[in-house]
């Protein structure tokens, strides 16, 4: 509450908006990725179709193997969209006044640009290692939860409804995002290493510093706006899904 107050007295409504528009850009590509690798490789590892599988469930091993792989090929292609949000979202300043000295990064095209020509292409890449901790097993279990409800809410051989498919879809993301958070805070400071404070050495140097620093209540930082977010986002992209897959699979 402390920093919905004070986010909206020093930026106004315009600051919850802050470093979107790179996101809802790359959303749909970034999720494209995840679900066209995860069916997949879901595919090819038990030789079944969507409508299929309904019937008989695929192993948890499956779908966990299948989940992990669209996880970490999600995370790479997120990668630069994300640290292009993460600078934006921690540029506080209020918004300009004439006078008063420009930011950093005026827009999601200049802090590209910016990022390209002080650190490099790899920049943009900064903490994709974490990212990629942060998304493989996150995202295995995800679908995991996704899958295991639905099959326990479904009569056999029958699509689950789309209430099922939401109340699924929507503890799929809590679930995740519980598991993910420590990650999630790690990738943040990863990604802004060398703007505000030190770049850290690496990802065991953020961890250990932080921790120092902080104490293990800063791994679950967020963890609460996290997971009020991830249920109403995950119940419809799961609705999405299905409906997109009934339509056209
Ligand atoms: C793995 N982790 C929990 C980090 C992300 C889950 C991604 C699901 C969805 N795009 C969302 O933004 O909630």
């Amino acid at each position: 509450m402390d920093c919905m107050i004070k986010i909206y007295r020093h930026e106004s409504v315009l600051g919850f908006y802050k470093g979107m528009s790179f996101p809802i850009a790359s959303i749909g590509m970034v999720n494209s990725v995840l679900f066209g690798v995860y069916s997949n490789t879901l595919q090819a590892l038990t030789s079944t179709s969507h409508q299929d599988r309904r019937a008989q469930l695929p192993s948890y091993t499956c779908i966990f193997i299948a989940g992990c792989t669209g996880g970490f090929l999600q995370a790479y292609s997120l990668a630069p969209f994300d640290i292009i949000k993460v600078r934006l979202q921690n540029q506080t300043e209020s918004r300009v006044r004439p006078g008063s000295p420009l930011p950093r990064y005026q827009g999601p095209m200049h802090c590209a640009a910016t990022i390209l020509r002080e650190e490099g292409f790899r920049g943009l890449f900064r903490g994709s290692g974490a990212l990629m901790l942060r998304d493989t097993p996150t995202l295995g279990l995800y679908f995991i939860t996704y899958e295991g409800l639905c099959y326990q809410y479904t009569p056999t051989g029958q699509q689950p409804s789309s209430t099922t498919v939401l109340v699924a879809g929507g503890f799929a993301g809590i679930a995740s995002w519980i598991t993910a958070t420590p990650f999630d805070v790690i990738k943040a400071r990863m990604q802004m290493g060398g703007v505000k404070q030190k770049a850290y050495k690496g990802m065991l140097d953020c961890i250990v510093t932080s921790f120092r620093q902080e104490g293990l209540g800063v791994f679950f930082r967020g963890f609460t706006i996290n997971s009020a977010r991830a249920f109403p986002v995950n119940a419809v992209t799961f609705l999405s899904y299905e409906y997109l897959l009934r339509m056209w699979g």
